[in-house]
């Protein structure tokens, strides 16, 4: 399709030239029907005279509007993303009638070829090469794609004259580059040189002229440029002079033009040679007064004279259209073959395709022995393609290695949706079966716990590869079966694991160090994404260098500095990218001289999701879901049946003491965190802090109690782990009706009495009694069944504190029941919101009363005062610090269960707890 537009192009430009050629010509025959009607009218030729104005003019009108035709079709729109102002208008060519024996006037486009095809010299002074210096730069812009087009003005004597464009550096940095120094001037020829030479390798063997190579491969390679330099020669050194000679010989055929506006009077130095400028370039100057293309000096050429506030507002427009331009996209299916699936082996390595650079595809290889290159940084502004590379990047490897060849952990620090596909989820029941754990929203703690893993993991492969040999090859040379998989972690905005500076960060950074120097040869990768590393990059460079273990750079559209921080100090080439899509592949730690630009291939969701579908079909036997941690998401005890069911196994096959369900560690196992209650002294249990936020009334409607939820999950497990009925659970009721309604109470009591264990209720006013009775029997040594207290609320329990008749207070009793409780099988599950209450509840030595502790919205020096200076905690929504003096080596963080809802509720008791 492109060719056949590009061969229209060469048709039209061809029969422009033949137009413009034959309207000479038709010009010349009516100069020549003029004289002869002269002599013809001196021997009295009448009719002959006529015969021939008509012919002439006939010829006159018909070339006239073909060459504008022409000039109309060669000057096309920007809005193919291949467009280029390879032909400007820089005016109309006109011919007064009279001056060729016709009645009408001679009005045609001079169409000039510019960019990619040609070079421009206005030999001009004053207002004359201002406004065509300006027309023809804006023809250059808004004849080519947006943002396809750098123009770098050299304003040696501070003309201004095309300040109007400066604007545009809004959009890009490079799309306008204003230059006034000579020093200046001489570096972008250096690079202009290397510039020659790049795509002179690119296009190497084709024969092709950038032109022709974009239109056969469909694809807008490399940029155009357009050095523009204003009153030459002023400014310009012999050197530089002469490599600019160079450059317009060999510049426009890989997409460099050259304007030079030059004075016609000026003194122009001895070494100076205007014809060689001239040569290779069309030639616009004034003679007598009248402007003209030297190749059609019968023609006057008038042109248009725009204001320079016109300017700035058109330069406005395009800065909008570079902002939104797209290059054309390249399917998933190009790149990637998607017929035959898990065709390669990891054993030496991994292969993946990202995109395309020109007709070829992008490769990048993982771990292999040749190149060593083991890990990937990609960065790239918001927007620009980074969710689209990472998904690229997935599938190309799940397309080509089965799971047992590849295993892929995945991390993703932001609200984002771009591992969700990969799990498992309502709706579709397929998953990424090369995934084992997919992060989604995950947090720095759970980062920090698969990089423990992968780092226990390495460890395990160094002792395992010993005998082999020192890497994975080797041990996969020798030990074929099964397939010891290579893993590739991937984390999304990686850089919020580090951010604040706190041990976490350290620990990361430490962890992920030690992968990224050792997982080569033990076949672990990684892959680092973010938007910014600016800021990060010291730090890391500094305490451990990182990135020096990531030889592989992709680099997205970005701002300067995170393309200087991605590949190398002074390699700007992401800055310079235009559109989104387009990256800088670089494979040798960002060294600017192995900068290639590449169009990565779009991730299509249909396409890849159906590739899913298919690899999740053909393993779905073999390989288990992979662990997905979502930080925002609300536990639910529905999800820890299995958990409940080995409980529940272990108390009765193996007499284990009934342990109480509060949440999910975060960490990978996926396994609840069981807290176990023997009868021993201290085994109860607390949670102390705000279960909830306290905000809006609207966010009160809606906010679940964390505190609640885990005293529901608790006495729920812990029922179900008496499978005889052998024990008794009593509430004290200190819950306003709101908040038992909107934390599913009334849901939990009616689950727990259909699970055969209903829930005996003591109202407010009856807890003191109720203590005093159950006190009683503990001296009296008359307890007679295991019993769980189940205490929302107890900071409201005012009345524990009221001394009766005798001076007696209820508080005396609980405190007592604390003390000789558990080890009668009396266990507390309780909730003060207030730390201070719990501290009186407690009473003086008290401390040991208590062993496990749930922290949820407590201040950081309240949590220290229960559990020491060095313990840190930050209230944050949907989490717990567990701290259990005789279970725990130190304080956990747990994901708490959310209260019960009816779903809980049915899937639980759809279970056969008997099998
Ligand atoms: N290679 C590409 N070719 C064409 N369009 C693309 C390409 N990559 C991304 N896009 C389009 O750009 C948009 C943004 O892509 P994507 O979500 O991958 O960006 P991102 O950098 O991850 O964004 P964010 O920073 O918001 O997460 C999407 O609409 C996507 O379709």
């Amino acid at each position: 399709m492109t060719t056949r537009v590009e061969l229209a192009a060469e048709r039209l430009k061809q029969a422009h030239a033949n137009a413009l050629g034959a309207l000479d010509a038709a010009c010349a025959l009516a100069f020549d029907a003029g004289a002869e009607a002269e002599r013809a009218a001196k021997t009295g030729y009448e009719r002959h005279v006529a015969i021939a104005r008509t012919r002439a003019a006939q010829h006159i009108a018909e070339h006239s509007s073909a060459a504008r035709d022409l000039g109309v079709e060669l000057v096309r729109s920007a809005d193919d993303p291949l467009a280029v102002a390879d032909y400007v208008a820089a005016g109309t060519l006109y011919l007064p009638g009279a001056d060729s024996g016709v009645n009408q006037d001679i009005v045609v486009p001079c169409v000039l070829p510019f960019i990619g095809r040609g070079n421009v010299v206005l030999n001009l002074d004053g207002e004359l090469g201002t406004h065509l210096i300006r027309h023809l730069v804006w023809a250059a812009y808004s004849g080519t794609a947006p943002g396809q087009l750098d123009v770098i003005g050299y304003d040696p004597t501070l003309t201004g004259l095309l300040s109007p464009f400066a604007g545009i550096k809004e959009a890009s940095e490079s799309a306008f580059t204003g230059l006034n120094r000579p020093r200046e001037l001489s570096q972008v020829v250096d690079r202009l040189v290397g510039d020659v030479q790049r795509v002179n390798d690119l296009l190497r063997g084709t024969g092709d002229t950038l032109l022709d190579f974009r239109a056969r491969t469909g694809h807008p390679v490399e940029r155009w440029q357009a050095l523009v330099l204003l009153d030459t020669p002023e400014g310009i050194d012999e050197e530089t002079y002469r490599r600019l000679l160079s450059l317009g010989k060999v510049g426009p055929a890989v997409g460099i033009s050259l304007v030079w506006l030059t004075k016609p009077e000026a003194d122009k130095p001895g070494w100076w040679d205007q014809e060689k400028v001239e040569k290779s370039a069309e030639v616009l100057e004034a003679k007598n007064g009248a402007l003209q293309w030297r190749a059609h000096p019968q023609f006057a050429l008038r042109i248009a004279r725009p204001a320079a506030s016109e300017l700035v507002r058109e330069t406005n427009f395009l800065v909008a259209s570079i902002r939104s331009a797209s290059v054309p996209s390249v399917p998933f299916e190009r790149i990637q073959q998607t017929e035959r699936r898990w065709t390669d082996s990891s054993a030496d390595g991994l292969t993946f395709a990202i995109g395309m650079a020109g007709p070829h595809v992008v490769e990048v290889t993982l771990g292999d022995e040749r190149q060593q290159r083991h890990n990937v940084l990609v960065t790239g502004a918001v927007g620009q393609g980074k969710s689209n590379l990472l998904k690229v990047i997935v599938h190309s490897l799940c397309q080509r290695y089965a799971p047992e060849e590849l295993q892929l952990y995945m991390l993703d620090f932001k609200a984002g949706v771009t591992l969700f596909p990969f799990a498992s989820m309502p709706g579709a029941i397929d998953y990424l079966p090369h995934a084992r754990v997919l992060g989604l929203e995950s947090d720095r703690d759970f980062g920090l716990a698969v990089l423990k893993h992968l780092d226990d993991e390495l460890g395990r492969r160094s002792r395992l590869f010993r005998p082999y040999g020192d890497d994975i090859s080797k041990y996969r040379a020798a030990v074929t079966q099964p397939p010891l998989p290579r893993i590739v972690l991937i984390i999304d905005e990686f850089h919020m694991m580090f951010e604040p500076t706190d041990k976490t960060a350290e620990d990361g950074a430490r962890l992920l160090e030690g992968l990224a120097r050792r997982g080569r040869a033990c076949g672990i990768h990684i892959v680092l994404a973010s938007q910014t590393i600016s800021g990060i990059a010291a730090l890391m460079a500094r305490e451990n260098g990182i990135f020096a273990q990531f030889p592989i750079r992709v680099a997205l559209k970005n701002a300067v500095a995170e393309s200087f921080a991605t590949l190398s100090q002074g390699n700007d080439a992401a800055a310079r990218l235009r559109a989104r899509g387009e990256a800088v592949l670089n494979q040798d730690y960002g060294v600017a001289s192995a900068n290639q630009q590449v169009v990565i291939a779009v991730a299509n969701d249909s396409v890849l999701s159906s590739l899913q579908r298919a690899w999740w079909e053909a393993a779905r036997r073999s390989v288990t879901p992979p662990l997905v941690f979502d930080g925002a998401h609300l536990v639910r005890l529905s999800e820890a049946i299995f958990a409940i069911q080995t409980l529940r196994r272990h108390v009765m096959s193996e007499g284990r003491a009934p342990a109480a369900l509060v949440g999910y560690p975060i960490d990978i196992s996926g396994t609840p965190l069981a807290i176990s209650l023997p009868d021993d002294p201290g085994r109860h249990l607390a949670v102390l802090g705000a279960g909830e936020k306290t905000g809006s009334l609207e966010e009160a409607e809606s906010a679940t109690n964390n505190a609640i939820g885990i005293l529901q999950a608790a006495s729920v497990s812990l029922a179900l782990q008496h499978p005889a009925g052998d024990a008794d659970f009593v509430c004290f009721d200190f819950l306003d009706h709101v908040t038992a309604r909107r934390n599913n109470y009334y849901e939990w009591l009616n689950l727990m009495e259909r699970l055969g264990y209903p829930v005996q209720i003591v109202q407010k006013a009856d807890v003191g009694a109720y203590l005093r009775t159950l006190a009683d029997e503990l001296l009296e040594g008359t307890v007679a069944r295991r019993t769980y207290l189940v205490a929302f609320g107890l900071d409201r329990a005012s009345s524990l504190e009221t001394p009766d008749a005798f001076a007696h207070r209820p508080v005396e009793d609980l405190q007592l029941i604390l003390r000789d409780g558990p080890v009668r099988g009396i266990h507390l599950l309780g909730w003060w919101s207030n730390a201070a209450t719990f501290r009186n509840h407690l009473g003086f030595g008290g401390d040991g009363f208590i062993e496990t502790m749930i922290m949820l919205r407590l201040d950081q020096a309240s949590v220290q005062e229960f559990l020491g200076p060095f313990v840190s905690w930050s209230v944050r929504d949907n989490r717990g610090l567990v701290a259990d003096r005789t279970q725990l080596p130190e304080p956990t963080t747990v994901v708490p269960f959310a209260p019960m809802t009816l779903r809980d509720s049915t899937s639980l008791l759809k279970v056969d707890w008997e099998s």
